[in-house]
């Protein structure tokens, strides 16, 4: 069938497909105003706030735990023909963009651009957010505690290389909570030049993650060039554009920007690798109904210590879904554990463990009651 005689059938449906867009976009402007009509509510609290107390501070118009609700809903009414994931996509945009009206969010994530932690900030907050690209982790906590960026996104692990030690370690310093978390695929591919050879490249870069993440098929394929680790893939993907025979380690997102060609795809030894992401802000999230919680706590050093911290979950049948030790920067041969289970501190049963653990512990710091992730 040619389209440029279509059929009266194929014309029926282009017209009602024309009529429901239009309806759509009605829909969506009204949800905008909706949204609007939010934040000028907000706003007026804030203000009747500072004429009662003399304080104005800035009003919160993101709502992680709301947010979480209303994707989770969308997810649960989907009947089809779409995924559920798909449909929650398509709302996440939206919700991005009737936020945006307000002011964009300003996000500070771990750069340059094209990193993994760049495609999940855009996960998380949609287009619309403005993503702040820095050199550091140290950076992204600093933003977000300046006040200069409202949110920050962190790597925090890897499903085959386990925790990125250096933010776990900046949560224990810092007055900032855990707002959130996301998830995402992680494939690496190996990128040069547009029109480069597989036989031109002399060295490879990329993060020290990807290049355990893909450590078989460097041994493989690469023994005899050398490897090195740089700061972020975002940066390898970004010498890489610039530098003849240097190959980076790097996904679609810095293929794309640096404009590279891919000599190898999809090279992580495990097909499953995926990496967990954080998000930091400095307010604390309300329940949204389904929370995680993730705590640091430091016991003392006596036999049975861990088994004492751990006992409280099982009992009010709690359960964890991480746990992991990182040496304590205070005394030699001492450890902290950082702990992430099911649940809102403001949960009775959180609430008995928390106090439990705080008699148990020289030190025990709440990181963050957050939404688990939708998407
Ligand atoms: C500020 C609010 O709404 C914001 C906009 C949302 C939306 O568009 O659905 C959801 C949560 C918030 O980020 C609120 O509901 O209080």
């Amino acid at each position: 069938m040619s389209d440029t005689q279509p059929t009266p059938e194929l014309l029926a449906i282009r017209n009602r497909i024309d009529a429901l867009d239009s309806e759509i976009l009605k829909l969506i402007s009204e949800r905008a105003q909706c949204a609007q009509q939010v934040a000028e509510i907000k706003v007026a609290e804030v203000l009747a706030q500072a004429k009662e107390t003399g304080e104005s501070p800035e009003p919160v118009f993101y709502r992680p735990e709301r947010e979480a609700q209303v994707l989770t809903k969308i997810k649960e009414r989907n009947q089809g023909p779409l995924a559920d994931d798909t449909v929650a996509y398509i709302f996440r945009e939206i919700m991005s963009a009737c936020l945006a009206l307000e002011r964009p969010l300003q996000v500070a994530y771990l750069g340059p651009e094209g990193t993994y932690t760049q495609s999940a900030a855009i996960k998380h907050f949609g287009h619309a957010a403005v993503c702040v690209s820095q050199g550091t982790i140290d950076r992204v906590f600093a933003e977000v505690e300046s006040g200069a960026c409202h949110y920050g996104v962190v790597p925090v692990e890897n499903s085959t290389e386990g925790m990125v030690s250096h933010t776990l370690d900046s949560f224990i310093d810092t007055p900032l909570q855990i707002v959130g978390e996301v998830e995402i695929p992680i494939h690496h591919h190996l990128l040069a030049l547009k029109g480069s050879s597989v036989d031109s490249v002399t060295k490879i870069i990329a993060h020290q993650q990807a290049l355990a993440q893909c450590r078989n098929w460097l041994n493989h394929h690469w023994p005899h060039v050398e490897w090195q680790a740089v700061s972020s893939n975002g940066e390898a993907a970004k010498r890489a554009a610039k530098e003849p025979g240097v190959a980076a380690i790097a996904g679609d997102a810095a293929a794309e920007f640096y404009g590279l060609e891919k000599l190898a795809e999809r090279i992580e030894d495990n097909p499953d690798n995926t990496t967990r992401f954080l998000i930091i802000g400095r307010d604390e999230v309300p329940p949204s109904g389904q929370d995680k919680t993730s705590l640091v706590v430091s016991s003392r050093n006596k036999p049975g210590a861990l088994l004492g911290l751990l006992a409280p979950f099982q009992r009010e049948g709690i359960s964890l879904t991480r746990i992991d030790t990182r040496p304590s920067k205070t005394e030699k041969w001492a450890y902290v554990f950082f702990i992430e289970f099911e649940g809102h501190c403001q949960d009775t049963k959180v609430a008995a463990i928390l106090s439990e653990l705080e008699e148990q512990s020289i030190l025990i710091k709440v990181l963050g009651s957050y939404p688990r992730a939708v998407l």
